[in-house]
């Protein structure tokens, strides 16, 4: 199948449990919960989204024909002189509308553990090392376990009870970035605070200044 992607660098994880760790990323182009198109955020199911997830003109995006070519691009952004720790992160979008377990299989014979970044609508495919599920309201949550479930606060009609009683090794919550984003850091901080299982998640890559 062929794999478009919208951009893919080499930085530092920002997020949840695996923040600061060096990572690829590969963002997918192209949601199932927004088209990406501004004229249709108000209408979409996400309607928060901090990411240009359209087309394939980003840096190092592209339309890739085989799994094989994919996983050569991305392991070529890693540094050559440490081939060790190779880390790759599949986001977007939607990654789970690419994600197969030929590309799967490919990242892992170049040496690299996986994780995916997914709104939890779609199955996870086997072989995924590390699942990252982040729900979004007014869409049917299908991923209910995994590594880490990373809650965007807040979002209308939330069940944080819910949330809590799925099967997750870390619990975060991250503020929703947009003209609100002082008042839902607040937020989030007495959340975790008066709900103790739960940690904050702060997207330091934008408190950083890098991708
Ligand atoms: C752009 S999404 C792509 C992956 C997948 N579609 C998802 O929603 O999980 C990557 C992460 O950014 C989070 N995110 C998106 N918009 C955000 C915002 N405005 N503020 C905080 N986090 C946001 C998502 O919830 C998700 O955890
Ligand atoms: N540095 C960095 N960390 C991230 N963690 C999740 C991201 C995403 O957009 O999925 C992201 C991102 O875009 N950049
Ligand atoms: S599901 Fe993820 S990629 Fe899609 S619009 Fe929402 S935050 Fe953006
Ligand atoms: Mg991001």
């Amino acid at each position: 199948m062929t794999y478009s992607v919208k951009e893919m660098f080499y930085t530092l994880q920002g997020e949840g449990n695996h923040a600061g760790r060096p990572a690829v990323f590969c963002r997918f182009s192209g949601c199932n919960l927004w088209t990406g198109r501004e004229q249709d955020r108000a209408t979409a199911i996400c309607r928060f989204c901090d990411t240009d997830f359209v087309g394939t003109n980003g840096e190092g995006g592209g339309k890739f024909a085989t799994a094989e070519q994919l996983a050569e691009r991305i392991n070529s952004l890693w540094p050559a002189s440490y081939p060790q720790s190779k880390y790759v992160v599949f986001t977007g979008g939607e990654p789970l509308l690419q994600l197969d377990t030929v590309l799967i299989d490919a990242m892992h014979q170049q040496g690299f553990e996986i994780a995916i970044e997914t709104n939890g609508t779609l199955p996870v495919p086997e072989g995924v090392d590390w699942v990252c599920v982040s729900p979004k309201m007014g869409s049917e949550l299908v991923v209910r376990r995994g590594n880490e479930i990373k809650v965007v606060i807040p979002q209308d009609g939330q069940d944080m009870a819910l949330y809590a009683s799925l099967d997750f090794e870390h619990y975060f919550v991250q503020a929703m970035d947009g003209p609100d984003q002082k008042d839902n850091i607040r937020l989030a901080i007495e959340f975790c605070k008066q709900h103790p299982q739960w940690k904050l998640s702060l997207q330091t890559h934008k408190l950083l200044q890098i991708p």
